[in-house]
C-alpha cells in the first residue's frame, strides 16, 4: 500500500458523484457488532472499512473547528449535521484507492440518508442490519473498555432512543427497496460472521462449495 508506483496508478476524483464507489451500509443498534464485523469483512472480501463515528472523533481529535460541537453531540448521544459527516466520508473515500466501501454508522437518520443521496448520486449495493436486543447491546457498550465518552449508562440510554426513533426508520426505508440483509447479532462473532459470509461470497462459489461438501461425504 502506498507505494509510489501504486499511488501512480491511482485515479483522482474531485467527488463522490465522479467516483461512484460501491458502497455498502452497515447499520444496526450501538454496541451490535458493526466495527467488529465490517473488519472480518475487510479481511476477506476487499472492502475498505469506514466508521463514520471514527471519523468524527478524530475530527474531534484533529482539533478541527467542529470539534467541540461534535464532541458535545456524542456525548449526548444525538446525530451531527449531516453535512459535517459527509464531508468527512467523502474526503476519506476521495483520498482511498478501492471503490469498493462498508460505510458504518451512517446514514443514522433521514436527514443523513436523504443529503449523503443527494450529493453523491449513490445508491446502496446493499445494506446490512446487525439486529441485536437492546440487553445485549447494553452489556456489550459497558464492557467495551474504548475510553469512549458515550459507552456510560446515561448516554447509552439517549443512543438506544436515538436509534429506535431516528435510525430504524432508515433500515425500514431501505427494506422497503429490497436492500436489507438482516442478521441476527446476538450470536457469538464467529457466528455472526458465518451468516454475514454467505451475503459476501458470489453465488458460483456458493455452488462450487456445496459440490464439494456433498462429493467429501
Ligand atoms: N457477536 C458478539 N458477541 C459478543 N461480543 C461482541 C460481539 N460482537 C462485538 N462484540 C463486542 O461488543 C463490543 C461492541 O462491538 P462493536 O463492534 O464495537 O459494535 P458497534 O460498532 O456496533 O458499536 C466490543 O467490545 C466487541 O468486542
Ligand atoms: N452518522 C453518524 C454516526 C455517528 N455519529 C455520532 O457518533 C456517535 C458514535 O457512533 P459510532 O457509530 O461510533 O457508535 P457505535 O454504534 O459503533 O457504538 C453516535 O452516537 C453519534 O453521536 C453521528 O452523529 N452520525
Ligand atoms: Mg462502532
Amino acid at each position: 500500500m502506498g507505494s509510489a508506483a501504486e499511488s501512480a496508478t491511482m485515479t483522482t476524483h474531485r467527488s463522490l458523484a465522479e467516483k461512484k464507489p460501491t458502497v455498502v451500509f452497515v447499520l444496526g443498534g450501538p454496541g451490535s457488532g458493526k466495527g467488529t464485523q465490517c473488519a472480518n469483512i475487510v479481511e476477506h472480501f476487499g472492502y475498505t472499512h469506514l466508521s463514520a463515528g471514527d471519523l468524527l472523533r478524530e475530527e474531534i481529535k484533529s482539533g478541527s473547528e467542529n470539534g467541540t460541537m461534535i464532541q458535545t453531540m456524542i456525548k449526548e448521544g444525538k446525530i451531527v449535521p449531516s453535512e459535517v459527516t459527509i464531508k468527512l466520508l467523502e474526503k476519506a473515500i476521495l483520498g482511498i484507492d478501492n471503490d469498493k466501501f462498508l460505510i458504518d454508522g451512517f446514514p443514522r437518520n433521514e436527514e443523513n440518508r436523504a443529503a449523503f443521496e443527494a450529493v453523491t448520486k449513490i445508491e446502496p449495493e446493499l445494506v446490512l442490519f446487525f439486529d441485536c436486543p437492546e440487553e445485549e447491546m447494553e452489556r456489550r457498550l459497558l464492557c467495551r473498555n474504548q475510553g469512549r465518552e458515550d459507552d456510560n449508562i446515561e448516554t447509552i440510554r439517549k443512543r438506544f432512543k436515538v436509534f429506535l426513533d431516528s435510525s430504524l426508520p432508515v433500515v425500514e426505508y431501505y427494506a422497503a427497496k429490497g436492500k436489507v440483509k438482516k442478521i441476527d447479532a446476538s450470536k457469538p462473532v464467529q457466528e455472526v460472521f458465518a451468516a454475514v459470509k454467505t451475503i459476501f461470497t458470489p453465488k458460483d462459489d456458493k455452488a462450487a462449495n456445496n459440490v464439494k461438501e456433498s462429493h467429501g461425504k
